[in-house]
C-alpha cells in the first residue's frame, strides 16, 4: 500500500505455494484501493483465475494479446489510448496478473512496451505497479508441440525484465 500512496511503480512477484491465499491477499487489497477509489485492474492467466478476484479479466482479454504470441517479435498491444480499455491501463494504480507462472515471457514483455506507449514513460511497466502472483512449482506456459525446454525457455523467469522483479513471499495466511 504504500507504494501506491507513494506512486512507486515496477513488478513484484508474489511468491507463495498453492493454497495459501496469494488470491485473497488480492481481493483485500482490491477492496482497499477500491474503497480509496483508485483505479486497478485485476488479470489472471485463466478464465478460472480470472473469475476468482473481484472484476477480474483474463490478461488476454485485457491486453488483446494474440493468440500467436510465442511467434510475435517485439509486440505492443493494439489498443488505443482513448478507447475505454486504453484509459484503464493509462490511469490504473496498479495492476494484478495472478497465475502469471503459466504466461509467455513474451505477454510480459507486450505489456511493458503497451503500458510505456499508452502511458508516454519509459520507466517499467510505463510507471505503474504489476504484481504477478503464481507458484512455479504448479504451472509452467502451455506451448503446442513442444519440449520441456521450449516451456521453461518461455517462461516468465527467462524474460529480460525477471532481474528486476523482487520476490515477496508470503510466510503467514
Ligand atoms: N488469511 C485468510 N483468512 C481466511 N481464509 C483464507 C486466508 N487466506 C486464504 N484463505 C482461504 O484459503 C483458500 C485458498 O486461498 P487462495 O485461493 O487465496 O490461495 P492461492 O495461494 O491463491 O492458491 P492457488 O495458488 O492454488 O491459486 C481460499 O478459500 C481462501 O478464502
Amino acid at each position: 500500500m504504500n507504494r501506491i500512496n507513494n506512486n512507486t511503480g515496477g513488478i513484484i512477484y508474489l511468491d507463495a505455494p498453492g493454497g495459501t491465499g496469494k488470491t485473497f491477499l488480492i481481493n483485500l487489497i482490491l477492496a482497499e484501493i477500491g474503497a480509496e477509489k483508485h483505479i486497478a485492474l485485476a488479470l489472471a492467466s485463466s478464465g478460472i483465475a480470472a473469475t476468482l478476484m473481484e472484476g477480474g479479466r483474463t490478461a488476454h482479454s485485457a491486453l488483446q494479446l494474440p493468440l500467436n504470441i510465442a511467434e510475435q517479435q517485439f509486440l505492443v498491444c493494439k489498443i488505443s489510448g482513448t478507447s475505454g480499455r486504453g484509459q484503464l491501463l493509462k490511469h490504473a494504480k496498479i495492476i494484478f496478473w495472478d497465475e502469471c507462472t503459466m504466461a509467455h515471457k513474451k505477454s510480459l514483455e507486450a505489456m511493458d512496451r503497451t503500458l510505456q506507449e499508452l502511458r508516454k514513460n519509459s520507466e517499467i511497466m510505463g510507471g505503474a505497479l504489476l504484481i504477478l502472483s503464481g507458484d512455479f512449482r504448479q504451472t509452467l506456459p502451455v506451448i503446442p508441440k513442444s519440449t520441456p525446454a521450449d516451456e521453461i525457455n518461455a517462461c516468465l523467469k527467462k524474460s529480460h525484465l525477471w532481474p528486476k522483479v523482487p520476490i515477496l513471499q508470503l510466510t503467514k495466511t
